[in-house]
């Protein structure tokens, strides 16, 4: 069984002349309660493989599926009650005008479930902040702590299957381990799948087992971690990225 599985994924906007093919004939497979992260230069493709998971980029072909079941053109409310997303900029992902408790009800009640005030001390609770921030409203947060938010809401339809994408990037380095520790700790207690893009291969080394590297589109290699901190890879490319990451030169003709 796999939790995540893409075969011959191709993704592309726009048409004619302005067609731009952002992921071109990737597959690979995330099984449950794996770490998985996607690595690679701006542009290569990263998150429009979530996007188009999650129904934000329409336009694709290929095969993808979660918990074995295909996922077709149309979502049904089991396949958002599976995967849940966590978004890179946790100001823009939470509504203004919405109180922390507002965001937390809108999504349990969407969700069918009944005992809402429990559920929403449980989800605070679960990302470290007290009952106090119940009633906040996100100007009224740190980044930080708006990001807790988010990934409150991403767990409160109790998820299998979370998409990262970038969740530490937008906010201040010296909270960026705190939330990555977090993350790491939901995923023991939640027994979560993750799905994580990065373009900070610590981070990726830090949050997962395996590893697609993508280049304009194309997965060059699945990698394991191993690999990657032996500085091991197979393609070139790979090593490039592990190089400049490290601060290393290479010894160019
Ligand atoms: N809505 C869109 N319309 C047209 N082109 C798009 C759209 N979204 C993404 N693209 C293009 O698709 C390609 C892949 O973008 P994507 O955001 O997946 O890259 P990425 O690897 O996640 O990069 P980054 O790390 O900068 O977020 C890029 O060439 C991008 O310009």
């Amino acid at each position: 069984m796999s939790a995540l599985s893409f075969q011959g994924l191709n993704v592309w906007f726009g048409e004619g002349r302005d067609r731009v093919d952002a992921v071109k004939d990737a597959s690979f497979e995330v099984a449950p309660g794996e770490s998985f992260g996607l690595v690679g230069e701006s542009g290569s493709g990263k998150s429009t493989i979530m996007r188009a998971l999650t129904g934000l980029a329409p336009h694709w072909s290929g095969h993808m599926s979660v918990n074995d079941r295909p996922v077709g053109r149309r979502r049904d409310r089991t396949f958002y009650k599976t995967v849940q997303m966590v978004f890179q900029d946790p100001y823009a992902s939470l509504h203004p005008r919405l109180s922390v408790d507002q965001v937390l009800s809108e999504v349990l009640w969407l969700h069918g479930f009944g005992d809402i005030e429990p559920r929403i001390e449980r989800l605070l609770d679960d990302v470290g902040l007290g009952p106090s921030f119940r009633f906040r409203y996100p100007h009224q947060l740190s980044g930080g702590q708006r990001q807790r938010v988010a990934i409150a809401r991403a767990l409160a339809p109790e998820p299998s299957i979370l998409l990262l994408d970038e969740p530490t990037s937008a906010l201040d380095v010296s909270v960026q381990a705190e939330i990555l520790n977090l993350l790491a700790d939901l995923r023991t207690e939640h027994n979560l799948t993750f799905l994580m893009v990065s373009h900070d291969l610590a981070v990726v080394a830090h949050m997962c087992e395996r590893i697609a590297v993508m280049q304009a589109g194309e997965i060059v290699e699945v990698l394991g971690v191993e690999e990657m901190r032996a500085m091991k890879p197979q393609h070139p490319y790979t090593l490039s990225l592990l190089e400049a990451s490290l601060g290393y030169r290479r010894e160019s003709a």
